[in-house]
């Protein structure tokens, strides 16, 4: 089809395999062509039954493939996908955003190969008007984040300072930090700051505060951002997905939307 676009998403997770699923539905513009999982088995069983069945090949192959390629996978493989994809002038859209703060280069390698890097709102909410603001003169920006504590657990910061996330019991502040180390000690749980910092004012200046809470059943986030133009707060409360509580099930949503703007004749948001 003239105008289309192909898609190869690296992961079939809590956000991969979903996005696939929603692909192979039909999306118009967008054709799902590759897909790359660690485990090959688990991954043929959730292709099974596709209407089209893309090439399930490596993570760095997943550039010769598409023209877009999407990373879903975790962050310590990110650069196996990134890497590929800015090289070979893709237009890259990272899931975890996170590991994009400590390698802005892959943005200056983008501008060379004619790659385009599109981070998208993910779990988060509001990155239009936090985008607009930013325009203008911004003199804070803060996102508190609470997650039931399994959402948490297994975090390097956590595990580095000897926190037992599971054995907490009132809602408990675990880290208070700017963006850049919040994602560096919780690589697989705030990726939001991470796009938060990155639609604003940087991850030096965007503070983070990562609460505990058993008494949420969902992955909260607040954004108050205090700007010359307008005061913005605003909370979403994601429902954890099944395959991974870390992750909310607006993710993959967030994305589709993402995709279809990369496309579509009418679009909505800046
Ligand atoms: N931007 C945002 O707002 C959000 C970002 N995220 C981030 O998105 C990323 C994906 O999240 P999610 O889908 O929940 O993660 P999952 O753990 O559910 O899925 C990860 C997928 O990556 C695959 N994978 C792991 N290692 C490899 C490898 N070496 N080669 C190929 N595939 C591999 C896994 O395959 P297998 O199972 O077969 O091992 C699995 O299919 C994470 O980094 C997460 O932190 C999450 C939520 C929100
Ligand atoms: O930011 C993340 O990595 C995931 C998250 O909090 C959510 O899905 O609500």
């Amino acid at each position: 089809m003239a105008g289309e676009l192909t898609v190869a998403i690296g992961g079939l997770g809590a956000i991969g395999a979903h996005l696939a699923r929603a692909l192979d539905q039909g999306v118009e513009g967008l054709r799902l062509v590759a897909v790359a999982a660690g485990d090959q088995e688990k991954a043929k069983r959730t292709l099974a039954g596709f209407r089209a069945m893309p090439a399930l090949v490596s993570l760095p192959e997943l550039a010769e493939r598409a023209d877009i390629v999407v990373e879903a996978a975790p962050a310590a493989v990110f650069e196996q996908i990134a890497e590929a994809a800015i090289a070979r002038g893709r237009i890259f859209v990272p899931s975890s955003v996170g590991a994009l703060l400590p390698r802005m280069h892959l943005v200056v390698r983008a501008r060379e190969s004619g790659a385009r890097i599109v981070v998208p709102t993910g779990a988060l909410l509001g990155l239009d008007a936090v985008r607009a603001a930013a325009e203008g003169e911004v003199a804070s920006v803060t996102i508190q984040t609470r997650k039931p504590p399994r959402g948490l657990e297994g975090a390097p910061y956590l595990v580095e300072n000897g926190i037992d996330v599971l054995s907490i019991a009132t809602p408990t502040l675990v880290f208070k930090g700017n963006a850049f180390d919040a994602a560096r000690g919780f690589p697989a749980n705030v990726n939001v700051a991470a796009a938060l910092a990155l639609a604003g004012i940087g991850p030096e200046r965007t503070m983070v505060e990562i609460w505990g809470d058993p008494g949420v059943t969902r992955n909260t986030h607040t954004i108050k951002v205090e700007a010359a133009a307008a005061r913005l707060t605003m909370t979403i409360e994601n429902v954890p997905s099944e395959e991974n509580p870390r992750t909310g099930k607006i993710t993959p949503l967030s994305i589709l939307a993402c995709l279809r703007g990369l496309t579509s004749t009418l679009k909505v948001g800046s």
